[in-house]
């Protein structure tokens, strides 16, 4: 559009052409202009010339009258268009001639309605009118004047418009001579118009700067009407300038507000209400303002850095963010405070509040997603940190320095996290972060100290359980003494180490000696719970105590049951070794309190099973008919006293057998050691069978059949190795032979008859290949005494009621 073209703001009918306005705002780039422009407009009669005058004096191109047509009204509504080559930037309006008629009050008619208009938007106002018209009575401008000093009643506060008069076609008379009367004219006007109280006696002068100018005639005097028009064009050169024709204007709306604001005069103008001037300019700043802050939020939301800071706080914390986003918002308020700056201060200011605290509002979940990361980030460095530092410094000194490092770290990120323009407070984040590093100390300590206390229990497991097991096993006098001692010494030792491993971890002293005696209590457990396990196999103890004792001599060498050996004695000796174990084991005896199980044991069941005791009280009172021991408290009990009383039952019941087995073996040696007949009966045979004895050795015949017989009976002897089958005792012997004896005398027929007889060889073989087995079950019987022991033990192993 060419900015010389005038634009109609408002038609004929009083519509206000918003889309014209808003074009040529851009045409003329307006909203640039801030406080920089002005507005001229002009009233007056009909084809007075105001186009004329307004094209020749701003080279517009406002649309005149030809003069050859004859007069008619060419201006229909309000035109504007800018004025060339004039700064600042200067609009003009012209506006549709007044016809001179009085109108009344009727305050809607078009023409009081542009003229309010004008009179609200102008810097200055050109009131074009006839030389003649001054002093005159019925001059034409005389209503347009009553009328514009009316409506300037319902401004509520005067803009301090200049009010140029422009005299057109000026007779001879000098203008110093015109211009008295014609203010006169004004005052007149002036006092004539109807003013609301407040304005009583309010001067003319107070709401206008009256100035006046005369012009030859344009169409008389073209030339001398253009030198003029040119003097008066150069009054417009900055005219808003201190002193210039506009020097003194008030309430003037920043120019990007000027669409917004005109419309609403117009508006409100048509609405018939009065124009509250104050309360205009801080709707159109309020107005304005927001506009500019939704801009700015708009503007900043499309930045392309802040775009990408705001994606990239997603996943992680971003170095310089605060900075960053410090001057983002910086430069998206100064250009608010540029754009603003001319509205009402206190609109912009409660503006560029919202603005702020909108933009904040934008930026607030990123810098929390920026500091969650920075959280997550600072715990994990620590986490990894802390690990090497336990290793390096001990637990404390690393807990206590690695947590200052990192809540300082934490301190440094979120002060490069800092925005300029907000005091947000990243302390909850930070306790936050304490509170993590804490609970991640505590868990990293009860993991260090469990797995420290794990490792000393094992080692005191390992130090005791082995040589506790075998000391119960050796049970004697000194057993539990010696374990004591052990016990003491190892749990010592392992307190000592334990003490000294967790002397980093700076703990206080009430856990400090929890852990201690816990792993002392350790020592205590193992030692009973290995007493337990022996206490539940003790049946199987004792028999194998006994069975050692009974079948191995002193040098632990099988006893071969002579004869000669002391049974009783023996079994004495072994049952006694078996009772200690007995005793041994039916207490836990931690504390050198004494008690007199191995008394009271030995007396019920050794003593008073002796036949020739004849004590009534310890017959008649079994000390082992109770289920608890004097002075041994329940928890120490591994064996009560009836248990011990069934145990030996079973013990003695399940011994018996090889002791009888003994005493068996030894009868039947002795007996073996007396084959032969006695001397006397050898005696009265050599004297009785002398005779007959005699005859055999005369006859041939039974001199052969008795060597056949020897030979016979000495290949018998021989083969079933009779005499070393005797040397078992009798009867074992003929249980031996009875089952030898068929397969022996095959063997020797067939032996006799293998001459001959060829075929019947692999029988024979398979006879000598039976030969190894029989003799294998045979020395099974032979060691009846201890294999009778052994398969007793096979049989149901006493199940001891504690180690359940
Ligand atoms: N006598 C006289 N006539 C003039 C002067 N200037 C312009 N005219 C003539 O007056 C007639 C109207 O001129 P415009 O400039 O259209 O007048 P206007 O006041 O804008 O007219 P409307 O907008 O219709 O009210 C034209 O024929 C002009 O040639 C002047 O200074 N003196």
């Amino acid at each position: 559009m060419d900015p010389c073209l005038s634009t109609q703001l408002i038609d004929g009918d009083g519509v206000f052409n918003v889309s014209g306005l808003e074009s040529f705002m851009k045409e003329v780039k307006l909203a640039e202009c801030g406080l920089s422009y002005a507005v001229v407009s002009i009233m007056g009669p009909q084809s007075s010339g105001k186009s004329t005058l307004l094209n020749h004096l701003f080279r517009t191109n406002f649309r005149e009258m030809d003069a050859f047509r004859g007069r008619s009204q060419t201006t229909k509504g309000i035109w504007m268009a800018k004025a060339q080559n004039i700064e600042p930037c200067t609009l003009v309006m012209d506006l549709e001639g007044t016809d001179g008629r009085e109108r009344g009050e009727d305050d809607t008619a078009f023409e009081k309605q542009s003229a309010l208009f004008a009179l609200a938007v102008s810097d200055i106002v050109l009131i074009n009118m006839w030389c003649h018209d001054i002093g005159r009575e019925q001059a034409a401008n005389k209503p347009l004047l009553k009328t514009v000093f009316q409506v300037m009643m319902r401004l509520f506060s005067p803009r301090k418009t200049t009010m140029l008069f422009v005299i057109r076609d000026k007779s001879k008379t000098p203008l110093e001579n015109l211009e008295p009367i014609l203010r006169e004219d004004i005052q007149k006007i002036w006092d004539g118009v109807p003013k609301p109280h407040a304005h009583k006696d309010t001067p003319l002068s107070e709401f206008f700067n009256v100035q006046v100018v005369a012009l030859n005639s344009y169409e008389e005097k073209e030339e001398l009407f253009r030198e003029q028009v040119s003097n008066l064009r150069d009054r417009f050169q900055q005219s808003i300038a201190p002193g210039g024709l506009a020097g003194d204007r008030r309430g003037v709306v920043p120019a990007s507000g000027f669409s917004f604001s005109s419309q609403q005069f117009w508006k409100v103008i048509k609405e018939n209400k009065d124009l509250d001037l104050p309360a205009h300019k801080v709707m159109v700043a309020t107005v304005r303002c927001e506009e500019i802050g939704y801009e700015k939020v708009a503007t900043f939301t499309a930045d392309e850095e802040w775009q990408q800071f705001e994606e990239a706080v997603q996943s992680d914390y971003v170095p310089g963010f605060g900075k960053k986003i410090s001057s983002l918002l910086d430069r998206c308020l100064s250009e608010y405070d540029m754009e603003a700056i001319y509205f009402d201060e206190g609109v912009r200011t409660s503006k560029r509040h919202q603005l702020e605290s909108k933009l904040l509002q934008l930026v607030n979940p990123a810098y929390q997603s920026l500091l969650g990361h920075l959280r997550t980030r600072t715990l994990e460095a620590f986490k990894e940190s802390f690990d090497k530092a336990v290793e390096k410094e001990g637990f404390a000194v690393a807990a206590r320095d690695s947590t200052q490092i990192f809540l300082e770290k934490f301190d440094k990120g979120s002060e490069d996290a800092t925005i300029q323009q907000v005091n947000w407070d990243p302390s909850k984040v930070k306790d936050k972060l304490k509170r993590d590093i804490e609970a991640h100390v505590v868990s990293v300590r009860a993991t260090k100290l469990s797995e420290l206390c794990a490792t000393y229990e094992g080692k005191l497991t390992k130090a005791l359980a082995e040589p506790v097991e075998a000391l119960l096993d050796s049970a004697s006098e000194d057993t539990w003494p010696a374990i004591r001692k052990l016990l003491q010494r190892e749990t010592k030792a392992a307190v000592s180490g334990l003490e000294s491993a967790i002397s980093t971890f700076e703990l206080d002293e009430a856990t400090e000696k929890e852990l201690l005696l816990r792993l002392e209590n350790h020592g205590r457990s193992v030692v009973e719970s290995k007493a337990r396990e022996e206490a539940a196999r003790i049946l199987i103890r004792m028999k194998d105590r006994f069975s050692t004792l009974f079948s191995r001599d002193a040098d632990s060498m099988p006893r071969v049951w002579t004869g000669k050996e002391d049974i009783k004695a023996i079994t004495k000796t072994a049952r006694s070794a078996s009772m200690k174990l007995l005793s041994t084991m039916a207490a836990i005896r931690l504390e050198e309190d004494g008690d007199n199980i191995d008394t009271t044991l030995s007396l019920a069941l050794v003593d008073a099973a002796r036949p020739g005791t004849t004590d009534r009280s310890i017959q008649s009172l079994d000390p082992l008919a109770s289920s608890s021991w004097e002075r041994v408290p329940e928890e120490r009990t591994l064996i009560s006293p009836v248990q011990c009383k069934s145990l030996w039952r079973q013990f003695k019941a399940e011994t018996e057998y090889t002791v009888t087995q003994a005493i068996a073996a030894q009868e039947a040696n002795k007996r073996n050691n007396n084959w032969l007949p006695p001397p006397w009966a050898l005696a009265a045979m050599a004297v009785l069978g002398f005779n007959e004895f005699m005859t055999l050795l005369r006859n041939p015949f039974y001199l052969a059949v008795m060597f056949v017989v020897f030979l016979v009976g000495k290949a018998i002897w021989v083969q079933l190795d009779i005499a070393n089958e005797f040397r078992n005792g009798f009867l074992p012997a003929l249980l031996s032979l009875s089952t030898k004896f068929v397969p022996t005398i095959m063997n020797i027929l067939k032996r006799l008859a293998d001459e001959g007889a060829a075929p019947a060889a692999p029988e024979r073989q398979r006879e000598t290949e039976l030969q190894p087995r029989n003799n294998s079950s045979n020395s099974n019987v032979t060691s009846a005494g201890s294999s009778s022991l052994t398969s007793s033990e096979n049989g149901p192993e006493y199940s001891s009621p504690v180690a359940q």
